[in-house]
């Protein structure tokens, strides 16, 4: 384990590659970082056969990024609570409770939003394929 002692253009570079390491551990270590990346890969390749305008592109892009950094602050959260509070403690309950809770509601964000998104190229699709 390494601080980032580096200083100016280094130290930022160093952060980069610190943060990315952060993504990678989550994913790694966290089920939910695996499935949540694995709906959103497969909601990216369904937006690109039904061809969405740009301006759908960028909801779903909105809703995978606010769930998957949710995941990575809950994760985050998940870990201090786990050095600090090793033992039961209700505030260690709360904290924990709490951070799930706001993946949960970004989650639900991105099933409406893709409701919304998927709706009607569905719905067309579907109609094509009857007639
Ligand atoms: N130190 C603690 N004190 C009190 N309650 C805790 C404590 N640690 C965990 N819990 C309770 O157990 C639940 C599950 O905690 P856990 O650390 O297993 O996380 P998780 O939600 O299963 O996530 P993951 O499996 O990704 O680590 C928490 O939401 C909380 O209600």
């Amino acid at each position: 384990m390494v601080k980032n002692t580096a200083a100016g253009h280094k130290k930022f570079w160093h952060s980069f590659r610190f943060a990315a390491h952060g993504i990678a551990s989550a994913f790694r270590s966290e089920l939910n970082m695996k499935v949540h990346s694995c709906f959103a890969v497969v909601v990216l390749v369904a937006a690109a056969v039904f061809h969405l305008p740009p301006s759908r592109w960028m909801l779903l892009l909105l809703a995978i990024t606010l769930v998957l950094a949710t995941e990575l602050l809950n994760t985050a959260i998940e870990a201090t609570i786990d050095l600090v509070s090793p033992e039961i403690h209700p505030l260690a309950k709360i904290a924990k409770d709490t951070a799930a809770g706001a993946v949960l509601l970004t989650a639900v964000f991105a099933v409406i939003t893709g409701i919304y998104v998927f709706y009607v190229p569905v719905i067309d699709w579907i109609s094509g394929f009857m007639s």
